[in-house]
């Protein structure tokens, strides 16, 4: 596989680049401040720490909010990541809403992915009646190998005011996390999006982080083909060809909205 972390002098210019990002945003917005949904994964985590070391921990503000389907560790995780950052946040149980949308289509009742996503959904009502009310931005928590895939929901954890983290590999997250002092047992968690019981990325994606990084930056992002990235990488065509289709097809979660061209 590719090494795809910083070199050690990097790092600060890493760290630096982003909270510099995080602070002209928000400036340029006029806005108070940022708000983020913290799960206790490592993404939002080090979204976190970043966005307390561009704005001042008294600018941001987190929000944890459980469903029957996360996990009691992770939840406390996220409170403990609150709590080290002295920024004020609010636990918010969310399953009563989700309730209330299946109560209006029940249909959807049992459809795990419908139900999963109407769950990033509600978190996303939830962080913009905050920011609306206090007047900050969203802060999304997406790195740069989810966004590639389109391994987000749409309109969910995907709507968001700007991505600090976007243009990190997964492996760069976990490096640059260390690197700011997010606690260890927090940089080697098992990524899970917690939309389902028994949730994990890699499981559902097929592919671990380290390969699929690998292969975004060799062939989806990097120069070479299929073949060659299957050799250089040592594994499968078909996976890489299976990385590039979820590219491919995830293209929309990317873009503006279409409309059809104007008529001369
Ligand atoms: N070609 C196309 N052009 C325009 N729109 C298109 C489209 N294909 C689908 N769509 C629309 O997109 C919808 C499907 O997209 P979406 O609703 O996002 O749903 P979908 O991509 O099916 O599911 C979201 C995926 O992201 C994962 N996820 C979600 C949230 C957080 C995390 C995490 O890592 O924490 C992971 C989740 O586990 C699942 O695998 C369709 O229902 C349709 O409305
Ligand atoms: N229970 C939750 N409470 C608050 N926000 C949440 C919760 N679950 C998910 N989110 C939001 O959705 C985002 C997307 O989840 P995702 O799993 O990709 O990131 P993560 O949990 O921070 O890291 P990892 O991918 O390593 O699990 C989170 O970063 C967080 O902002
Ligand atoms: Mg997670």
């Amino acid at each position: 596989m590719i090494d795809l972390r910083f070199s050690e002098g990097e790092l600060d210019h890493h760290r630096d680049h982003i909270t510099d990002f995080v602070r002209d945003r928000v400036d340029a917005a006029g806005a108070e401040g940022a708000v983020l949904g913290l799960s206790g994964g490592i993404d939002s985590t080090l979204t976190a720490y970043l966005a307390v070391d561009a704005l001042g921990a008294e600018n941001v503000h987190g929000l944890v909010l459980p469903a029957t389907v996360s996990s009691g560790e992770n939840m406390s995780d996220a409170e403990r990541v609150a709590q080290n950052l002295e920024i004020s946040y609010d636990v918010i149980e969310i399953e009563p809403i989700v309730d209330s949308l299946l109560a209006a289509y029940p249909e959807a009742e049992g459809d795990r992915e419908a139900v999963g996503n109407a769950r990033a959904r509600v978190r996303a009502v939830l962080n913009y009646l905050v920011a609306n009310h206090e007047e900050r931005l969203v802060l999304g928590t997406g790195n740069r190998s989810e966004a590639a895939v389109g391994y987000f929901t749409k309109y969910g954890d995907g709507a968001v005011d700007c991505h600090p983290i976007g243009n990190l590999y997964k492996a760069q997250v976990r490096q640059l996390a260390h690197h700011v002092g997010v606690p260890e047992d927090l940089v080697t968690k098992t990524p899970t999006a917690e939309l389902w019981d028994d949730q994990t990325d890699e499981d559902e994606m097929g592919v671990s982080y380290e390969t699929l990084d690998s292969i975004l930056a060799t062939h989806v992002d990097g120069p070479l083909s299929v073949a060659a990235t299957a050799r250089l990488l040592e594994v499968d065509a078909e996976t890489v060809e299976k990385i590039r289709g979820m590219y491919e097809r995830s293209e929309h979660k990317r873009q503006v909205p279409p409309a059809p061209e104007p008529l001369d």
